[in-house]
């Protein structure tokens, strides 16, 4: 199967943000706009997962309805949306990493999630060596203000880097991380599944 991703050139910085989308909302593109902005991103990717595996997925809307609709909450010329996890069968992050590491090495990449996903960290599969692959800025979210705190941010505190330096995180070795507060955006897309619709 041919997997297309969004273009990218060799030196760029990109910022991979995960998610199941589900769906998408003006939180995600606020916190992808925040980071483009802190750590002088280039481009923000926006990957749709085919499942993530820590969830039930059973009542998740098809990967390319995720997508579509993604497409039209992103809009803006420097985030992509791609669902190419799909095609090349990676489940877990680790998997994803790998496979854009060596299939475009010459890519500054950078892990972008908001903070509950920090607080869930430690449950990846292979969190320490996903921190050992990616340098990973973690966007401040309401209601996530213990994630500072939470086994994965303690594990790794000695590779946190101040968020003064933010700026620097794509060129750093990993294990390195920041945490970016801001203006915060209360969107979740549980709260729009619970919606009803008019
Ligand atoms: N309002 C927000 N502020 C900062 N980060 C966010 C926000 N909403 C989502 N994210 C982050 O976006 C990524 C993808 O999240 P996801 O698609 O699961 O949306 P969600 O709103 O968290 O969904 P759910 O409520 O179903 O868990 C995750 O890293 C999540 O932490
Ligand atoms: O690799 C893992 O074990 C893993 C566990 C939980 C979440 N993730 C990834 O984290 C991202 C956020 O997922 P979600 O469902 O919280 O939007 C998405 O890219 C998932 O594939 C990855």
């Amino acid at each position: 199967m041919t997997v297309r991703l969004p273009p990218s050139t060799p030196g760029m910085t990109i910022g991979l943000f995960g998610g199941s989308f589900n769906p998408a909302h003006a939180g995600h593109r606020h916190a992808s706009l925040l980071a483009m902005r802190r750590l002088r991103l280039d481009r923000v990717w926006w990957l749709v997962t085919p499942g993530n595996p820590l969830k039930d997925n059973s009542r998740l809307p098809a990967l390319q309805a995720r997508i579509g609709a993604a497409e039209k909450i992103a809009a803006h010329p420097r985030i992509a949306v791609t669902g190419f996890e799909a095609a090349i069968n990676a489940r877990y992050t680790v998997e994803t990493l790998r496979w854009l590491q060596a299939h475009r090495p010459s890519v500054r990449f950078v892990w972008l999630m908001g903070a509950d996903g920090l607080a869930r960290f430690h449950e990846w599969g292979q969190w320490r060596a996903i921190a050992g692959m990616i340098p990973i800025a973690v966007v401040d979210r309401p209601g996530a203000a213990f994630a500072a705190f939470a086994p994965a941010a303690l594990a790794l505190a000695d590779s946190r880097i101040p968020e003064r330096d933010a700026a620097l995180l794509p060129s750093l070795p990993p294990p390195a991380w920041t945490l970016l507060h801001g203006p915060l955006s209360p969107l979740s897309s549980t709260a729009l599944r619970r919606t009803p619709k008019m």
